[in-house]
């Protein structure tokens, strides 16, 4: 039986980040797409889900989708058979940049979801060209259909992550960090530091995608995530290559 596959969403992201990847994937994995916001914290969150999730499972997540799947590494390693980070972060909020998600957060509180987007997730992260306003029109309608309470989970949950340096450090399962080259909300040099992180991690640096490469370069990084899952569990570390 090939693993089944986790998909995690990111910020103000619903299934329709991963459409493409679900229609492509599903034809020969069990594919499901799980809520990243049932909590107010990475823990609560996860704790959720792994009680929802299968008994094993390849893991992919985006953004803050990548931060829950960080924790649930941290909580359950033995349950990740793989593991993909797409346009996240291992590191924790600063209290600066922590501070800096509230006027975010008061635009939401008072109705202007189009004002938050563009605070959170900026026009200028994604790939520049024709595409860019249909993206930005793709984002406030799953931020639409997330609604204002759960983004303010996620917010939350974002402002008070730890720092996942060590979990990762600790990872022994085939990897992909995923990233797209415009993402200048987490740009690729952090994707870089990220995937050096892990032994068994590959960095793939999508051309033409910004923060959500899933959507904006969907057959490049359905490509990725096809060879990552078909990956043997036993590989080389970069270090033994
Ligand atoms: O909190 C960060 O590191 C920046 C960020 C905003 C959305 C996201 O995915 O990351």
């Amino acid at each position: 039986m090939r693993d089944p596959l986790v998909l995690l969403p990111g910020l103000m992201c619903d299934s329709r980040l991963f459409r493409d990847q679900i229609e492509a994937l599903s034809a020969d994995h069990a594919v499901m797409v799980a809520p990243v916001s049932q909590g107010e914290r990475m823990e609560e969150i996860a704790s959720a889900l792994l009680d929802q999730l299968p008994p094993r499972f390849a893991l992919a997540g985006h953004s803050v989708g990548g931060m829950v799947a960080m924790e649930i590494l941290r909580r359950a390693p033995d349950r990740v058979l793989r593991l993909a980070l797409m346009n996240t972060s291992p590191l924790a909020e600063t209290p600066q940049a922590a501070a800096d998600y509230e006027p975010a957060i008061i635009k939401l509180k008072s109705g202007r979801l189009d004002e938050a987007v563009q605070a959170l997730i900026p026009a200028e992260s994604l790939a520049p060209g024709s595409r860019r306003q249909a993206m930005v029109s793709e984002q406030v309608a799953m931020a639409a259909r997330v609604g204002e309470g759960a983004i303010i989970r996620q917010i939350r949950a974002m402002q008070r992550r730890r720092d996942y340096q060590p979990v990762l450090r600790r990872c022994r399962v085939p990897t992909l960090v995923l990233c797209g080259a415009e993402d200048a909300l987490i740009p690729v040099k952090r994707h870089g530091f990220l995937a050096e992180l892990i032994p068994y991690a590959r960095l793939e640096v999508i051309e033409g995608a910004g923060h959500l490469t899933p959507m904006e370069e969907p057959e490049a990084t359905t490509a990725a995530l096809r060879t990552w899952i078909a990956q043997p569990y036993v590989l080389q570390s970069r270090t033994d290559a």
